[in-house]
């Protein structure tokens, strides 16, 4: 990454003995280290950068930046070397506040939103409520980065250097708003600090990543973290108090002296009082500070009502009059892989993609297709590899008692034996039918829909491949849905 010119100070880092080199670029891999770079050597998950500091310096790093250890590991290399040295105890951080001050512009009102289910759905709702009112903006995180600016991600929170020059290069386009996710892993590892957020949104609280995570509390506290550190305490919290943790983060958000703005069905400041279903969506009925308000919305599932209220709140935490964003919330569309109408049998039988990919989302997402549906509900749910393992018979479980008919099939094994994942989620759902290949369960799956019958398909929503190994392999729900369809009931796929 290189942009110009800045001194090591420029970058709000002091160096031992006062250096202050001029810094060409910043990396975290030393492999894309070039003259005159910083190179943030971090604590990794299953390696110290430190190690790597001896190759960043043969490529010509200008400065290091990192903590006692790497700093020790070394030593001898950063002693012969004139390159700056930088320790502190919390180098990720450091490199936050580092790329926000390299890149510089950001778009002048940014919201992130927390939780486990619900970040892409929220952030994308918040950029179409945006859009709708005028505004040029952006989501970013899972599904890349949507809207006015357009750019893909591998990550729903990429690491500091990526997301600040993504979000420079969104402001350059005259972007003035973006929603973005906070991950987890984002959290915990500081990749957002240097954002200045204006508002932060916080979903829900269930089990995920405690592969990653040591413990459900660890896992909570680096959630928390968006409103303990991340936010200022000049910012707006938004909080949906119908989860259990919710009033845990209203405390905390009290504690740093944020606004809040709940959302919730009882004692909310933003209040769903109502809901209405049918074949196409919902009509809402809710209230804002004591008035009430009607709204209808083209989404299926009930939860998407409380994601678009939080997304609502968010637009509202950020400056947009309330009557206004109320009027807007009828023109909200579906949001890639969530609930998407992927294809409708010749019977009139619905297919539907859904990127449910943790025990409480399955759960959520059949109760969510029940009241649209009047015949068998059929559910189709996988789990990942080199992911959570404790969630997978979990998911089988929310499966088996959601749904009438169950299939369980490959969800990414990654580096994992494929049959001992789908064995583990058989142990929950053991009355499922098991079918290894995805694209034949499709097909099982759609032959099986009569009249009336609808098919959820779980687990990929927008994804594009299923990872086998380290290979990607084309793999597309929505279109081998339609490619079922067709096979079964003639015509173009
Ligand atoms: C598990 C995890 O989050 N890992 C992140 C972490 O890497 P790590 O600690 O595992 O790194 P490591 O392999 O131990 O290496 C330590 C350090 O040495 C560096 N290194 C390594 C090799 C080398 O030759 N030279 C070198 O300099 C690495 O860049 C790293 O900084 O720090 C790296 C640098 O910041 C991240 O790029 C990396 O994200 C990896 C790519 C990743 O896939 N993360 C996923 C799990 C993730 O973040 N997912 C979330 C959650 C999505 C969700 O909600 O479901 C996301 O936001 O996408
Ligand atoms: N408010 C909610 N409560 C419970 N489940 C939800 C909620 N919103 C979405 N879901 C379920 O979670 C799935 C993923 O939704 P979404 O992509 O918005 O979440 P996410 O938090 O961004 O996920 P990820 O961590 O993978 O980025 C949806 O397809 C749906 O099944
Ligand atoms: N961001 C999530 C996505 C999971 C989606 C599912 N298809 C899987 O591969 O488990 C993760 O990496 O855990
Ligand atoms: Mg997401």
């Amino acid at each position: 990454m290189t942009a110009g010119k800045k001194q090591l100070s420029e970058l709000g880092l002091a160096a031992a003995g006062g250096a202050n080199p001029d810094i060409l670029g910043l990396a975290v891999d030393s492999r894309e280290v070039r003259e005159g770079f910083l190179f943030a050597a971090l604590p990794g998950t299953r390696v110290h950068g430190g190690e790597f500091i001896q190759y960043a310096l043969r490529q010509g790093a200008a400065a290091v930046l990192t903590d006692a250890e790497g700093a020790r590991i070394a030593a001898d290399e950063l002693a012969e070397s004139g390159a700056a040295l930088v320790v502190t105890e919390d180098p990720r951080m450091a490199l936050a506040y580092g790329a926000a001050l390299w890149f510089g512009a950001q778009p002048g009102v940014m919201a992130a939103v927390t939780g486990t289910n619900g970040k892409t759905s929220v952030a994308t709702f918040l950029r179409m409520i945006w859009q709708e009112l005028g505004l040029e903006a952006i989501n970013l995180g899972t599904t890349g980065v949507e809207g006015d600016f357009t750019a893909p991600l591998n990550h729903t929170t990429p690491e500091p250097i990526t997301l600040h020059r993504t979000l420079s290069a969104a402001a350059e386009a005259d972007i003035a708003f973006g929603a973005m996710e906070a991950s987890s892993h984002g959290l915990a590892q500081r990749r957002l600090d240097g954002v200045h957020l204006k508002a932060a949104g916080f979903t829900n609280f269930t089990q995920d990543h405690l592969d990653y995570h040591a413990t459900f509390e660890e896992y909570f506290d680096a959630k928390a973290g968006l409103f303990d550190r991340v936010l200022a305490d000049d910012g707006t919290a938004v909080i949906n108090i119908d989860d259990p943790r919710g009033p845990d983060m209203v405390l905390i958000a009290k504690d740093r002296g944020q606004d809040i703005i709940t959302v919730g069905r009882e004692g909310a400041d933003l209040e769903l009082l109502g809901q209405r279903f049918d074949a196409t969506g919902q009509d809402i009925r809710f209230a804002f500070r004591g008035k009430t308000y009607m709204a209808r919305l083209n989404l299926l599932g009930g939860f998407q009502a409380e994601n678009v209220l939080l997304a609502a709140g968010l637009a509202i935490a950020c400056g947009a009059e309330p009557e206004r964003v109320f009027e807007v919330l009828g023109s909200l569309k579906t949001v890639r892989g969530r609930m998407q109408l992927a294809a409708t049998r010749e019977n009139g039988a619905a297919i539907f993609v859904d990127y449910a990919h943790t025990p409480d989302a399955v759960k959520t997402a059949l109760q969510a297709m029940r009241p649209h549906v009047m015949g068998r509900l059929i559910a189709i749910v996988g789990a990942g590899g080199d992911r959570d393992a404790g969630k997978r018979i979990l998911m089988g479980q929310a499966a088996a008692e959601n749904a009438d008919i169950v299939f369980v099939t490959d969800d990414n094994p990654r580096t994992e034996d494929p049959a001992s994942i789908r064995a583990a989620v058989m142990e929950g759902a053991p009355e499922a039918t098991e079918v290894g290949d995805r694209a034949e369960a499709i097909l099982r799956a759609v032959d099986a829909l009569q009249a009336g019958d609808t098919l959820l398909i779980a687990g990929k929503g927008h994804e594009s491949g299923q990872i086998i190994g380290s290979d990607v392999l084309p793999f597309d729900d929505a279109e081998q849905a339609s490619v079922a369809v067709a096979a079964l009931d003639g015509g173009i796929a």
